[in-house]
């Protein structure tokens, strides 16, 4: 661990215990980035998940019913991971109000804009708002950041210090969000869908489960070291895979004739339109609340 990193002695709370709190804990211990003791993790119930990621990780944990060690963890936060689930988040941001310092407010959350998120908290907080996927656990995600109105440099450095132990970061300008959502927030699933497809095509003509999957794993892993490593587009690799009337081209014609493109502009188009939905119903809720 550097003894002169910007995150040395730092204090990372995170708000939720579920899968995209547990990739960034795991890929920050594994990054040897901090010490497990610098994060503390707090969940609505479930003590037993809080028991199974301090075992697993050497994190501390505090009880969301444990009030008095919750306020103290807090009060000392230097940066809060927001990692609910999208409707919980305005609620969740609630009862941190009057009980923080002005840590970095570190939110993943799909949707949830950082002007709603500056509403709830009052004042000039210091909201960064994040969307990376799970490959955080592997170091490996794919981040978009987009910083708040009263971010000082300082915290816009820390967090794009945390995020990129984790993988790549781009920052955008908050509008791009729900867009990024679509494509890198919620990517991973379509790759293992297509991973799924492709084992599950492989056994149906005759291949042992062991063999489709170390098929299809390594030609996934293959191609996408050939993106990185060539700095060859994909359209060009794709022309080097396929010879003249072989068998590339009988199956990517298959593809075309199912209009694969079309049908991923849509799949990336319905998520976006999903997280600016879960966006929009949590800003007209909050609006009600405050009539
Ligand atoms: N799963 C993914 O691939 C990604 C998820 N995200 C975002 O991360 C957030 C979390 O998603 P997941 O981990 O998948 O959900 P999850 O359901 O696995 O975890 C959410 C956790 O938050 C806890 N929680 C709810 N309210 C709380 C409160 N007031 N205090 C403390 N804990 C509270 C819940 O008990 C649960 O453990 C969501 O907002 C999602 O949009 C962002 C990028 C990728
Ligand atoms: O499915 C979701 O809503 C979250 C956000 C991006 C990936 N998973």
């Amino acid at each position: 661990m550097e003894g002169n990193s910007i995150l040395h002695g730092k204090r990372i709370l995170s708000v939720g215990a579920g899968s995209m709190a547990e990739a960034i804990i795991r890929g920050l211990i594994h990054a040897n980035a901090v010490d497990p003791s610098q994060i503390c993790v707090t969940n609505r119930s479930h003590s037993d998940r809080l028991q199974q990621l301090n075992k697993l990780y050497g994190v501390r944990t505090v009880e969301g019913a444990d009030t008095h060690a919750k306020v103290r963890e807090l009060a000392a936060a230097d940066v809060i991971l927001v990692a609910c689930k999208p409707y919980d988040v305005a609620n969740t941001l609630e009862t941190l109000v009057g009980k923080i310092g002005n840590p970095v407010i570190l939110s993943v959350a799909a949707g949830i804009s950082i002007p709603l998120m500056e509403s709830v908290l009052g004042g000039r907080p210091q909201v960064v708002r994040a969307m990376p996927n799970t490959a955080c656990a592997v170091l490996q995600s794919a981040t978009a950041v987009a910083f708040g109105q009263y971010c000082t440099e300082e915290a816009k450095r820390l967090s794009q210090e945390i995020l990129s132990l984790l993988g790549t970061v781009s920052v955008v300008e908050e509008s791009k969000m729900d867009v990024v959502t679509g494509v890198s927030g919620s990517g991973p699933a379509y790759f293992y869908y297509m991973v799924e497809a492709m084992q599950q095509a492989a056994e149906s003509m005759g291949l042992s489960p062991e063999t489709a999957r170390t098929l299809v794993l390594q030609t996934m892993t293959g191609a996408a070291k050939m993106l990185q490593e060539t700095g060859l587009d994909a359209r060009e690799l794709r022309r080097q895979v396929t010879s003249p009337n072989g068998t590339t081209m009988a199956g990517i014609r298959a593809l075309e004739e199912a209009d694969f493109k079309e049908l991923i502009e849509r799949t990336i188009s319905r998520a976006a339109e999903r997280s600016k939905e879960m966006g929009e119903q949590q800003a007209s809720l909050l609006v009600d609340r405050k009539l």
